[in-house]
């Protein structure tokens, strides 16, 4: 056995080998010694092998699943090695064979993906004068994504992409893994585990004809994919390795999706990570832009919408299309009773991904037929609203209709209820084979048999309470008690003896349980034979079921849009050709409702006016003011019009948009020993670079990771570029008040503040955006209100009025570590004092009230 596992362990170095013995799978030597490390399970020492004691540890066969579920999370690879020979007819140990591997890139197991996102596999082909080829999917999927960039666009594009596991070729040089290493160093979230492969893997001509076959089809060109070739090697690479894991083809992988980032608006990492559109700054998945959007009744619905929102189009057939579609389920009311009819439908996606890989389980099939009637009456529903001929809703009702005959085939094999796993029996359903009935019968013939023989035994030997019975270990026997032994006939034969029984069995007995226990083998065989040939059947449907689930994502995904829209008070974008962005009472979606949800607060909406004669606002105001939520909310609503979702604002129209960028907030970068200002510098040259006149590009707070006067010189220098040369939609946060200069020498840039009140020495946040310039900054208010100790105010105050008159007498030194003058008010304020000294629960209502009156007396005069 040992030299068993060694064989099948040589095939599998860099893989945990699970080997099958029994109810167990049992790891040995160095897999046993991580397995205990990293599952913390029991580790032994058992038997001898080539002089060395065998380290082993198990875990149970039936609890295997959250054991996987931990190591994938920790990036590991498992190879599920399962006993595929006769145990009955071996000689020798049982023949073993490695069923599929199971990795972070290529999971199927519903207990194991998550029910809101892919687990994505990407492999990354180093092409030639640096290029590189990407292709990657989702096992559970039917799509297979190609594309190809330069080497410097790479970390892009795998951050946009999300993998849960990249391939390499073992060859590629030191300066493409250097950059591969970075790339997963910075890689958020779960991790990123990579897989090298061999180099003869990567190879174009190979991988164009896996696609070809993939497709069934003889060109590529179809899919606009026939001259990608470094893709078409990442493709090679990327199909060899999926099969491999899942240790057969994939028949369901049928399209091809041709990526070009100059089609998609361009969204960059940073952009993701500031605008939180699907993780917030701090990693978690709420409060976020997708979280507040995903009301989706499917698992199939939420992936959908996750990746409308991180690849938008530029092009805007796609989101008047989906606007459209919105627009005719709302003003029908469909919306509603569409979400009503997905409530409890079952992921027609995965299970179909399930089918084509001969992974699925009974119970998933019946789930599937009930949801095959969903999409039925889901795509009734459709078209009683008669979408007229070549809309999206049109073509949703069409894909929905479930393909004929599948519902059906279902229905007449499988029980209503079936056994977990199809090895349990209990699975197909009475009709369907007549062996299988007959052998069932003989099983069910059993128990009259039984008792019949009870009664006739009893009757002949006079044994009252003599029992027939059954147990796995013995089979049939005539239990017979003690006091009663005299009475056995003499054709019993003993089995067992008990502490105050005796058990034994006689030939008519042994005749029936030889037939009843083979009956239940062969029907068991009999029930594995017909599903499999079930699963051959439904593959004919395969394709069929795959277009369904998309449909059924996408129209999920669009009653959510329109229920959003109608829920949170959206109105439909408007797209123009001439560049614009004009918002009326734009909110920030995410701080509305956050607002409401924990003060009840009311979001102040704001009108967002740009246009080729205003493209670059300048924003000041104070810390806390809104600026930065200002600046978000506008990113925001021309993402969501983009994917063709309502936005929260009373109107808006949008010209042409090729990217988002932003420069916000400043988290330092140590993992990649980058320091605050350097990171900063360098997100900001990269927008100079790539940004166009149809970029939005959102600037908070430029240059303040650095001295006063370097700062002001940096962010004058970048909006001056920003306004002359790449002319793009420019908002630019500053607390640099000589900034507010720059409009009246740039003639499409415009100052705008968000107003604060002064009461005393406190502020009041109106969060409203004005044009000009703000009058100052208020941050000693701020920080009085973040509950800074009143000495270092104090201090802060002087220095800030020595700094003034410092400004305009520019002679004046500031000591800036001077002590203070004594401090203009330490003890209480007139009103503090009278506050102190009086007792309300001494005071009648009319009493109170005079207080009131006399304290207002004492404020000082305005
Ligand atoms: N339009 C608004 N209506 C209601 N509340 C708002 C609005 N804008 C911002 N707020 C509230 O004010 C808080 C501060 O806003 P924000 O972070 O945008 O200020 P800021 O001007 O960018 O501050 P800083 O200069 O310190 O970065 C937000 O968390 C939000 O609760």
């Amino acid at each position: 056995m040992m030299q068993q596992y060694l064989a099948i362990k040589a095939e599998f170095p860099d893989t945990l080998v699970f080997y099958r013995m029994g109810d167990f799978y049992e790891l040995f030597w160095d897999d046993a010694e991580k397995a205990g490390r990293l599952l913390d399970i029991t580790i032994t020492r058992r038997g001898q092998s080539a002089g060395q004691p065998v380290v082993m540890a198990g875990v149970p066969f039936h609890s295997v699943e959250g054991y996987l579920a931990r190591l994938i999370k920790l990036g590991e690879s498992v190879a599920i090695c399962e006993q595929v020979g006769d145990v009955a007819t071996s000689k020798g140990p049982v023949e073993r064979k490695v069923v599929r591997v199971v990795t972070p890139g290529t999971l199927t197991d519903s207990e194991l993906l998550s029910e809101k996102s892919e687990a994505l596999l990407l492999a990354v082909h180093q092409g030639k004068k640096a290029r590189c080829g990407l292709a990657w999917l989702s096992v559970t999927q039917g799509v297979i994504h190609l594309a190809e960039c330069a080497h410097d666009e790479l970390a892009d594009w795998i951050d946009r992409i999300a993998p849960a596991e990249l391939l390499a070729s073992a060859g590629m040089t030191q300066t493409f893994e250097d950059r591969l290493r970075q790339i997963r160093a910075q890689h958020r979230g779960a991790g990123l585990s990579l897989a090298l492969r061999p180099d003869f893997q990567f190879d174009a001509g190979l991988g164009q004809r896996k696609l070809q076959e993939q497709m069934q089809a003889a060109s590529l060109a179809a899919w606009s994919a026939d001259t990608l070739h470094d893709a078409h090697a990442a493709a090679s690479a990327l199909l060899t390795y999926a099969e491999h894991t899942q240790g057969r083809n994939l028949p369901h992988v049928q399209s091809i999706r041709v990526q070009r980032s100059d089609t998609l608006i361009d969204l960059p990492p940073a952009t993701r990570r500031n605008l939180e559109l699907v993780q917030t700054l701090r990693g978690e998945d709420s409060p976020t832009l997708f979280s507040l959007l995903d009301t989706c009744m499917t698992g199939m619905g939420s992936r959908m919408l996750k990746g409308w929102l991180l690849s938008p189009q530029r092009d805007r057939a796609q989101s008047q299309e989906r606007l459209a579609a919105i627009a005719q389920l709302q003003a029908s009311g469909a919306w509603s009773t569409l979400r009503e009819q997905f409530k409890g439908a079952s992921d027609v996606e995965r299970i179909t991904a399930r089918t084509a890989l001969r992974q699925v389980r009974p119970r998933e099939l019946v789930a599937l037929r009930f949801a095959l009637e969903r999409a039925d009456g889901l795509a009734h529903t459709l078209q009683t609203l008669a979408p007229p001929e070549g809309t999206l809703l049109a073509r949703l009702a069409r894909w929905l209709t479930p393909p004929a005959g599948c519902a059906a085939l279902l229905g007449q094999s499988l029980l209503e209820e079936p056994a977990a796993l199809v090895r349990d029996g209990g699975v197909i359903a009475p009709g369907l084979d007549a062996e299988l009935d007959e052998l069932r019968a003989i099983q069910t013939n059993c128990d009259s048999f039984l008792l019949d023989l009870e009664t006739r035994e009893r009757a002949r030997t006079g044994i009252a309470n003599l029992r027939v019975q059954f147990n796995k270990v013995h089979g049939f026997y005539i239990e017979v008690t003690q006091g009663q032994l005299d009475k056995v006939p003499e054709d019993y034969r003993r089995r067992q003896t008990l502490k105050n029984a005796e058990r034994f069995i006689t030939p008519e007995l042994k005749t029936f349980e030889d037939k009843a226990l083979s009956a239940q083998e062969r029907a068991l065989a009999r029930e594995k034979w017909l599903y499999e040939g079930l699963l051959d059947q439904l593959q004919s449907f395969v394709p069929a079921l795959t277009g369904l689930a998309q449909a059924m994502a996408g129209l999920d995904a669009l009653c959510t849009l329109s229920e959003r829209a109608i829920t949170l008070n959206w109105c439909a974008p408007e797209f123009t050709r001439e560049p614009c962005i004009d918002i009326r009472a734009g909110r920030h979606p995410v701080v509305e409702a956050r607002l409401a949800e924990l003060s009840g607060g009311s979001f102040i909406a704001n009108d967002t006016v740009m246009g080729p004669r205003q493209r670059l606002q300048i924003i000041t105001g104070p810390n806390m003011g809104g600026k930065s939520t200002y600046m978000r909310q506008v990113a925001l609503i021309v993402l969501l019009a983009s994917i063709g979702s309502h936005v929260p604002a009373s109107s808006c129209r949008l010209g042409p948009i090729d990217a988002i960028h932003t420069r916000i907030g400043a988290a330092d970068d140590l993992a990649n020993a980058q320091s605050t200002f350097m990171l900063e510098m360098t997100e900001a040259a990269q927008i100079l670079h790539s940004a166009t006149p149809h970029s939005l590009v959102l600037m908070d707070e430029i240059g303040r990771g650095t001295s006063t006067f370097d700062g002001l010189a940096l962010a004058s220098g970048i909006a001056t570029h920003l306004h002359n040369k790449v002319q793009c939609f420019g908002l630019f946060a500053t607390h640099y008040f000589e900034l507010t200069e720059f409009p009246a020498t740039h003639t499409a840039a415009v100052n705008m503040h968000v107003s604060a009140a002064e009461s005393g020495s406190d502020i009041v946040f109106l969060h409203e955006i004005q044009p000009g310039p703000a009058s100052r900054s208020y941050g000693v208010q701020v920080a009085r209100l973040a509950g800074m100790p009143a000495a270092v105010l104090n201090h802060a105050r002087h220095t800030l009025q020595a700094l003034e008159s410092g400004a305009q007498d520019a002679r004046a030194q500031v000591d800036l570590f001077a002590p203070p003058p004594e401090a203009e008010v330490t003890g209480p304020t007139a009103v503090e004092a009278a506050l102190a000294q009086i007792n309300p629960d001494a005071l009648s209502p009319r009493e109170a009230l005079d207080a009131l009156y006399s304290l207002q007396r004492l404020l000082p005069k305005k």
